[in-house]
Protein backbone atom coordinates (compact mmCIF):
# COMPACT_ATOMS: atom_id res chain seq x y z
CA UNK A 1 0.00 0.00 0.00
CA UNK A 2 1.40 3.50 -1.00
CA UNK A 3 2.10 4.92 2.41
CA UNK A 4 -0.58 6.61 4.09
CA UNK A 5 -2.82 6.56 1.28
CA UNK A 6 -6.52 6.20 3.35
CA UNK A 7 -9.87 5.93 2.00
CA UNK A 8 -12.11 8.22 4.19
CA UNK A 9 -14.93 10.33 3.61
CA UNK A 10 -12.86 13.65 3.15
CA UNK A 11 -11.55 11.68 0.00
CA UNK A 12 -14.73 11.50 -1.80
CA UNK A 13 -13.66 13.73 -5.05
CA UNK A 14 -15.90 15.20 -7.99
CA UNK A 15 -15.47 11.79 -9.58
CA UNK A 16 -19.38 10.13 -10.84
CA UNK A 17 -21.29 7.92 -8.26
CA UNK A 18 -20.02 4.99 -10.14
CA UNK A 19 -17.00 5.79 -10.91
CA UNK A 20 -16.47 5.43 -6.98
CA UNK A 21 -17.95 2.26 -6.58
CA UNK A 22 -18.85 2.12 -3.38
CA UNK A 23 -20.06 5.33 -1.60
CA UNK A 24 -21.10 4.98 2.23
CA UNK A 25 -22.50 8.46 4.03
CA UNK A 26 -23.42 8.28 7.61
CA UNK A 27 -24.49 4.93 7.94
CA UNK A 28 -25.80 3.43 11.48
CA UNK A 29 -26.92 0.05 12.48
CA UNK A 30 -28.25 -1.06 15.62
CA UNK A 31 -28.80 -4.95 17.09
CA UNK A 32 -31.26 -4.48 19.93
CA UNK A 33 -29.43 -2.87 22.53
CA UNK A 34 -25.77 -2.98 20.50
CA UNK A 35 -24.87 -0.23 18.03
CA UNK A 36 -23.06 -2.43 15.62
CA UNK A 37 -22.14 0.67 13.50
CA UNK A 38 -23.01 3.90 14.97
CA UNK A 39 -21.79 6.44 12.27
CA UNK A 40 -19.62 4.88 9.11
CA UNK A 41 -18.41 6.99 5.98
CA UNK A 42 -16.60 5.84 3.11
CA UNK A 43 -15.86 5.01 -0.56
CA UNK A 44 -13.80 2.43 -2.83
CA UNK A 45 -13.18 3.86 -5.83
CA UNK A 46 -13.17 1.61 -8.97
CA UNK A 47 -10.15 0.02 -10.38
CA UNK A 48 -8.65 0.02 -6.89
CA UNK A 49 -8.48 -2.90 -3.49
CA UNK A 50 -9.70 -0.67 -0.57
CA UNK A 51 -9.40 -2.46 2.98
CA UNK A 52 -11.38 -2.09 5.92
CA UNK A 53 -10.30 -2.66 9.03
CA UNK A 54 -10.87 -3.04 12.63
CA UNK A 55 -10.79 -4.33 15.95
CA UNK A 56 -13.33 -7.26 16.61
CA UNK A 57 -16.79 -6.14 16.86
CA UNK A 58 -16.17 -2.87 15.47
CA UNK A 59 -18.54 -3.28 12.86
CA UNK A 60 -16.83 -4.51 9.52
CA UNK A 61 -19.06 -7.13 8.76
CA UNK A 62 -22.21 -5.55 9.70
CA UNK A 63 -21.36 -2.61 7.53
CA UNK A 64 -20.14 -5.55 4.67
CA UNK A 65 -23.43 -7.40 5.37
CA UNK A 66 -25.38 -3.63 4.38
CA UNK A 67 -23.56 -3.29 1.17
CA UNK A 68 -24.11 -6.65 0.05
CA UNK A 69 -28.09 -5.89 0.62
CA UNK A 70 -28.73 -8.22 3.45
CA UNK A 71 -29.02 -5.98 6.00
CA UNK A 72 -30.66 -2.21 5.86
CA UNK A 73 -28.87 0.79 7.72
CA UNK A 74 -31.10 2.22 9.99
CA UNK A 75 -29.88 5.65 8.88
CA UNK A 76 -27.56 7.20 5.89
CA UNK A 77 -26.84 6.08 2.98
CA UNK A 78 -25.14 3.58 0.81
CA UNK A 79 -24.57 3.81 -3.23
CA UNK A 80 -23.21 0.44 -5.07
CA UNK A 81 -22.15 1.17 -8.76
CA UNK A 82 -24.62 4.31 -8.53
CA UNK A 83 -27.11 1.94 -6.58
CA UNK A 84 -29.00 1.84 -3.65
CA UNK A 85 -29.46 -1.33 -2.32
CA UNK A 86 -32.04 -0.54 -0.21
CA UNK A 87 -34.04 0.97 -2.81
CA UNK A 88 -33.22 -1.40 -5.32
CA UNK A 89 -31.39 -4.35 -4.32
CA UNK A 90 -31.28 -6.37 -7.12
CA UNK A 91 -29.91 -3.74 -9.27
CA UNK A 92 -27.50 -3.12 -6.50
CA UNK A 93 -27.12 -6.91 -6.62
CA UNK A 94 -26.11 -7.88 -10.46
CA UNK A 95 -22.92 -5.39 -9.91
CA UNK A 96 -21.79 -7.01 -6.74
CA UNK A 97 -19.89 -9.75 -5.75
CA UNK A 98 -19.97 -11.05 -1.91
CA UNK A 99 -17.75 -13.03 -0.90
CA UNK A 100 -18.80 -14.06 2.87
CA UNK A 101 -16.19 -15.09 5.58
CA UNK A 102 -17.81 -18.34 5.17
CA UNK A 103 -19.07 -20.21 2.19
CA UNK A 104 -22.60 -21.02 3.27
CA UNK A 105 -23.37 -23.39 0.37
CA UNK A 106 -24.94 -27.06 0.39
CA UNK A 107 -22.09 -29.27 1.49
CA UNK A 108 -23.89 -32.03 -1.21
CA UNK A 109 -22.87 -30.23 -4.51
CA UNK A 110 -19.67 -30.58 -5.98
CA UNK A 111 -17.72 -27.30 -6.30
CA UNK A 112 -18.85 -26.82 -10.27
CA UNK A 113 -22.36 -27.90 -9.59
CA UNK A 114 -22.59 -24.77 -7.08
CA UNK A 115 -20.69 -22.42 -9.67
CA UNK A 116 -23.19 -23.59 -12.16
CA UNK A 117 -26.19 -23.11 -10.20
CA UNK A 118 -25.27 -19.61 -9.00
CA UNK A 119 -24.85 -18.56 -12.66
CA UNK A 120 -28.33 -20.08 -13.14
CA UNK A 121 -29.48 -18.09 -10.66
CA UNK A 122 -28.22 -14.87 -12.03
CA UNK A 123 -30.24 -15.64 -15.65
CA UNK A 124 -27.27 -17.43 -17.36
CA UNK A 125 -27.82 -19.98 -19.66
CA UNK A 126 -27.52 -23.43 -18.84
CA UNK A 127 -24.07 -23.76 -21.34
CA UNK A 128 -23.11 -20.34 -20.63
CA UNK A 129 -23.05 -20.80 -17.14
CA UNK A 130 -21.21 -23.87 -17.55
CA UNK A 131 -18.46 -22.42 -19.30
CA UNK A 132 -18.52 -19.77 -16.55
CA UNK A 133 -17.66 -22.18 -13.60
CA UNK A 134 -15.26 -23.91 -15.59
CA UNK A 135 -13.37 -20.52 -16.15
CA UNK A 136 -13.46 -20.10 -12.44
CA UNK A 137 -12.26 -23.64 -11.39
CA UNK A 138 -9.43 -22.54 -13.56
CA UNK A 139 -8.52 -19.26 -11.97
CA UNK A 140 -9.20 -20.35 -8.39
CA UNK A 141 -7.27 -23.93 -9.09
CA UNK A 142 -10.13 -26.42 -8.14
CA UNK A 143 -9.45 -28.48 -10.85
CA UNK A 144 -9.19 -31.76 -9.10
CA UNK A 145 -11.92 -31.57 -6.51
CA UNK A 146 -14.15 -29.72 -8.85
CA UNK A 147 -16.57 -32.54 -9.22
CA UNK A 148 -16.58 -34.16 -5.79
CA UNK A 149 -19.36 -32.90 -2.90
CA UNK A 150 -17.91 -29.20 -1.49
CA UNK A 151 -18.31 -30.83 2.06
CA UNK A 152 -15.14 -32.76 1.22
CA UNK A 153 -13.26 -29.17 0.65
CA UNK A 154 -10.59 -27.96 3.15
CA UNK A 155 -11.28 -24.54 5.09
CA UNK A 156 -8.98 -23.00 2.34
CA UNK A 157 -10.49 -24.78 -0.64
CA UNK A 158 -13.59 -23.47 0.41
CA UNK A 159 -12.70 -20.29 0.53
CA UNK A 160 -11.26 -20.33 -3.01
CA UNK A 161 -14.87 -21.80 -3.98
CA UNK A 162 -16.01 -18.85 -1.89
CA UNK A 163 -14.11 -16.32 -4.07
CA UNK A 164 -15.28 -18.31 -7.27
CA UNK A 165 -18.74 -17.85 -6.40
CA UNK A 166 -18.61 -14.27 -5.95
CA UNK A 167 -17.25 -13.72 -9.54
CA UNK A 168 -19.60 -15.69 -11.58
CA UNK A 169 -21.41 -12.79 -12.84
CA UNK A 170 -18.50 -10.82 -13.39
CA UNK A 171 -19.36 -8.27 -11.03
CA UNK A 172 -18.08 -4.30 -11.16
CA UNK A 173 -18.12 -4.64 -7.45
CA UNK A 174 -16.13 -7.08 -5.31
CA UNK A 175 -17.05 -7.56 -1.03
CA UNK A 176 -14.57 -9.61 0.40
CA UNK A 177 -15.02 -10.59 3.70
CA UNK A 178 -11.70 -12.66 5.28
CA UNK A 179 -10.88 -13.77 1.82
CA UNK A 180 -7.39 -14.82 3.43
CA UNK A 181 -8.39 -16.67 6.36
CA UNK A 182 -7.95 -20.80 5.91
CA UNK A 183 -5.28 -19.89 3.24
CA UNK A 184 -1.94 -21.28 2.99
CA UNK A 185 1.40 -19.45 2.06
CA UNK A 186 1.06 -19.75 -1.84
CA UNK A 187 -2.61 -20.23 -1.81
CA UNK A 188 -2.25 -16.52 -0.26
CA UNK A 189 0.14 -15.43 -2.69
CA UNK A 190 -2.41 -15.82 -5.77
CA UNK A 191 -5.34 -14.36 -3.84
CA UNK A 192 -3.27 -11.57 -4.12
CA UNK A 193 -2.58 -11.69 -7.47
CA UNK A 194 -6.32 -12.21 -8.27
CA UNK A 195 -7.48 -9.70 -6.27
CA UNK A 196 -4.90 -7.07 -7.73
CA UNK A 197 -5.87 -8.28 -10.92
CA UNK A 198 -9.45 -7.78 -10.44
CA UNK A 199 -8.96 -4.53 -9.22
CA UNK A 200 -6.99 -3.52 -12.46
CA UNK A 201 -9.59 -4.76 -14.31
CA UNK A 202 -11.88 -2.10 -13.32
CA UNK A 203 -14.08 -3.30 -10.19
CA UNK A 204 -13.79 -1.66 -6.77
CA UNK A 205 -12.69 -4.43 -4.27
CA UNK A 206 -13.70 -4.08 -0.96
CA UNK A 207 -11.32 -6.43 1.31
CA UNK A 208 -11.87 -7.05 5.01
CA UNK A 209 -9.11 -8.40 6.92
CA UNK A 210 -7.47 -8.95 10.37
CA UNK A 211 -3.63 -10.19 8.68
CA UNK A 212 -3.21 -6.76 7.95
CA UNK A 213 0.45 -7.59 6.70
CA UNK A 214 -1.19 -9.24 3.93
CA UNK A 215 -3.38 -6.42 3.14
CA UNK A 216 -0.89 -3.66 2.92
CA UNK A 217 0.77 -5.70 -0.03
CA UNK A 218 -3.14 -5.70 -1.39
CA UNK A 219 -4.87 -2.96 -0.70
CA UNK A 220 -4.51 0.83 -2.41
CA UNK A 221 -5.46 2.62 0.98
CA UNK A 222 -7.24 1.84 3.81
CA UNK A 223 -10.56 2.67 5.76
CA UNK A 224 -10.37 2.13 9.88
CA UNK A 225 -13.46 1.46 11.67
CA UNK A 226 -13.52 2.06 15.66
CA UNK A 227 -16.51 1.25 18.14
CA UNK A 228 -18.11 1.32 14.61
CA UNK A 229 -17.09 5.13 13.80
CA UNK A 230 -14.82 4.97 10.37
CA UNK A 231 -11.72 7.15 11.07
CA UNK A 232 -12.09 10.46 9.54
CA UNK A 233 -8.99 11.71 7.16
CA UNK A 234 -7.64 14.09 9.99
CA UNK A 235 -7.35 11.11 12.97
CA UNK A 236 -5.76 9.11 10.23
CA UNK A 237 -3.06 11.67 8.70
CA UNK A 238 -1.87 12.74 12.52
CA UNK A 239 -0.63 8.83 12.71
CA UNK A 240 1.73 9.37 10.28
CA UNK A 241 4.13 11.78 11.93
CA UNK A 242 3.33 9.46 15.21
CA UNK A 243 5.94 7.27 16.40
CA UNK A 244 6.49 3.91 15.12
CA UNK A 245 9.46 1.84 15.66
CA UNK A 246 12.20 1.43 12.38
CA UNK A 247 14.38 -1.25 12.11
CA UNK A 248 18.18 0.14 11.14
CA UNK A 249 20.72 -2.42 10.37
CA UNK A 250 24.70 -1.86 10.17
CA UNK A 251 27.48 -4.43 10.50
CA UNK A 252 28.40 -2.56 13.63
CA UNK A 253 26.01 -2.97 15.91
CA UNK A 254 27.68 -1.00 19.13
CA UNK A 255 29.17 2.01 16.75
CA UNK A 256 24.98 2.53 15.43
CA UNK A 257 24.28 2.48 19.00
CA UNK A 258 26.88 5.27 19.82
CA UNK A 259 25.78 6.99 16.53
CA UNK A 260 22.10 6.84 17.93
CA UNK A 261 23.01 7.89 21.48
CA UNK A 262 24.70 10.99 19.81
CA UNK A 263 21.72 11.61 17.76
CA UNK A 264 19.81 11.84 20.43
CA UNK A 265 17.89 8.50 21.06
CA UNK A 266 17.89 7.80 24.86
CA UNK A 267 19.47 4.78 25.38
CA UNK A 268 16.30 3.26 26.86
CA UNK A 269 14.31 3.38 24.13
CA UNK A 270 16.79 1.78 21.57
CA UNK A 271 15.66 -1.99 21.37
CA UNK A 272 16.94 -4.94 19.31
CA UNK A 273 15.99 -8.21 17.37
CA UNK A 274 17.90 -10.35 14.91
CA UNK A 275 17.60 -7.56 11.99
CA UNK A 276 18.88 -4.84 13.66
CA UNK A 277 18.52 -2.13 15.98
CA UNK A 278 14.70 -0.62 16.59
CA UNK A 279 13.99 3.17 16.95
CA UNK A 280 11.00 4.77 17.40
CA UNK A 281 10.88 7.31 14.91
CA UNK A 282 8.02 10.01 14.46
CA UNK A 283 7.54 10.53 10.82
CA UNK A 284 9.36 9.80 7.44
CA UNK A 285 11.10 13.51 8.00
CA UNK A 286 12.77 13.14 11.36
CA UNK A 287 13.70 9.56 9.70
CA UNK A 288 15.33 10.88 6.66
CA UNK A 289 17.22 13.10 8.93
CA UNK A 290 18.13 10.67 10.96
CA UNK A 291 19.63 8.40 8.79
CA UNK A 292 21.42 11.21 6.74
CA UNK A 293 23.03 12.21 10.10
CA UNK A 294 23.94 7.83 10.20
CA UNK A 295 25.75 7.91 6.83
CA UNK A 296 27.26 11.55 7.32
CA UNK A 297 28.98 9.96 10.08
CA UNK A 298 30.58 7.07 7.67
CA UNK A 299 28.27 4.33 9.71
CA UNK A 300 27.71 1.82 6.62
CA UNK A 301 23.57 1.46 6.86
CA UNK A 302 22.31 -1.95 5.26
CA UNK A 303 18.65 -1.96 6.14
CA UNK A 304 16.48 1.38 7.37
CA UNK A 305 12.99 0.59 7.58
CA UNK A 306 9.58 0.76 9.47
CA UNK A 307 9.61 -2.49 11.38
CA UNK A 308 5.73 -2.55 10.96
CA UNK A 309 3.94 -2.32 7.68
CA UNK A 310 1.44 1.00 7.48
CA UNK A 311 -1.55 -0.23 7.98
CA UNK A 312 -0.26 -1.82 11.40
CA UNK A 313 0.67 1.14 12.80
CA UNK A 314 -2.10 3.47 11.55
CA UNK A 315 -4.40 0.45 13.18
CA UNK A 316 -2.60 -0.24 16.40
CA UNK A 317 -1.68 3.99 16.72
CA UNK A 318 -5.89 4.94 16.13
CA UNK A 319 -6.28 1.88 18.97
CA UNK A 320 -4.10 3.61 21.59
CA UNK A 321 -2.68 0.31 21.65
CA UNK A 322 1.23 1.42 20.35
CA UNK A 323 4.09 0.05 21.84
CA UNK A 324 6.40 2.94 21.93
CA UNK A 325 5.48 5.94 25.07
CA UNK A 326 5.69 9.67 24.00
CA UNK A 327 9.36 10.13 24.92
CA UNK A 328 9.53 12.56 27.88
CA UNK A 329 9.20 16.16 27.38
CA UNK A 330 12.97 18.13 26.22
CA UNK A 331 14.00 14.31 26.31
CA UNK A 332 16.04 15.06 23.01
CA UNK A 333 14.06 12.06 21.88
CA UNK A 334 12.63 11.15 18.06
CA UNK A 335 9.70 13.27 18.39
CA UNK A 336 12.23 16.46 19.56
CA UNK A 337 12.25 19.85 17.58
CA UNK A 338 14.65 19.76 14.68
CA UNK A 339 18.56 21.59 15.68
CA UNK A 340 20.11 20.31 13.51
CA UNK A 341 18.20 17.14 13.17
CA UNK A 342 14.97 16.07 14.50
CA UNK A 343 17.40 14.22 17.21
CA UNK A 344 18.87 17.06 19.30
CA UNK A 345 22.38 15.85 20.55
CA UNK A 346 22.21 15.18 24.32
CA UNK A 347 22.77 17.83 26.83
CA UNK A 348 26.08 15.93 28.94
CA UNK A 349 24.35 13.99 32.03
CA UNK A 350 21.17 13.81 30.19
CA UNK A 351 21.47 10.34 29.62
CA UNK A 352 22.97 7.30 31.67
CA UNK A 353 26.22 5.76 30.14
CA UNK A 354 26.38 4.05 27.25
CA UNK A 355 25.66 0.42 27.61
CA UNK A 356 29.17 -1.71 27.66
CA UNK A 357 29.62 -4.30 24.51
CA UNK A 358 28.53 -7.33 25.60
CA UNK A 359 25.01 -5.62 26.82
CA UNK A 360 21.69 -6.72 25.33
CA UNK A 361 21.43 -5.84 22.14
N1 LIG B 1 -27.30 -10.21 14.55
C1 LIG B 1 -26.76 -9.58 15.60
N2 LIG B 1 -27.44 -9.45 16.75
C2 LIG B 1 -26.91 -8.80 17.81
N3 LIG B 1 -25.69 -8.23 17.81
C3 LIG B 1 -24.96 -8.34 16.69
C4 LIG B 1 -25.45 -9.01 15.52
N4 LIG B 1 -24.49 -8.95 14.56
C5 LIG B 1 -23.46 -8.27 15.10
N5 LIG B 1 -23.74 -7.90 16.37
C6 LIG B 1 -22.88 -7.13 17.27
O1 LIG B 1 -22.47 -5.97 16.57
C7 LIG B 1 -21.12 -5.66 16.84
C8 LIG B 1 -20.33 -5.62 15.52
O2 LIG B 1 -20.26 -6.95 15.00
P1 LIG B 1 -19.54 -7.28 13.61
O3 LIG B 1 -19.69 -8.75 13.39
O4 LIG B 1 -20.06 -6.38 12.57
O5 LIG B 1 -18.03 -6.91 13.95
P2 LIG B 1 -16.69 -7.25 13.13
O6 LIG B 1 -15.90 -5.98 13.08
O7 LIG B 1 -17.03 -7.89 11.84
O8 LIG B 1 -15.99 -8.28 14.11
P3 LIG B 1 -14.87 -9.42 13.81
O9 LIG B 1 -13.63 -8.69 13.42
O10 LIG B 1 -14.73 -10.09 15.12
O11 LIG B 1 -15.41 -10.31 12.72
C9 LIG B 1 -20.62 -6.71 17.82
O12 LIG B 1 -20.74 -6.19 19.13
C10 LIG B 1 -21.59 -7.86 17.62
O13 LIG B 1 -21.75 -8.61 18.81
Amino acid sequence: MTAGATAGAATVSAAGPSELGIVVDRVARRFGAVQAVVDASMVAPMGQVTGLIGPNGSGKTTLMLMLASLLAPDQGSIRVAGHDPVADPASARRLLGWMPDQLGSWGSLSARTTLVQTGRLYGMHRLAAAHRAAELIHLVDLGELADRPSRVLSRGQKQRLSLARALVHDPAVLLLDEPASGLDPAARVALRRTVRRLAGEGRAVLVSSHVLAELDEMADSAVYLDRGVTADAARIAATRVSERAWRIRSADRHRLRDALFRAGVPWERIDADAGGLLVPIAGEDAAAALLTRLVGEGLAISAFAPAVGELEHTFLDLSGERMAAAPPAGAGGPGAPADPSPYAPPAPGAHPAPPQPGGPQ
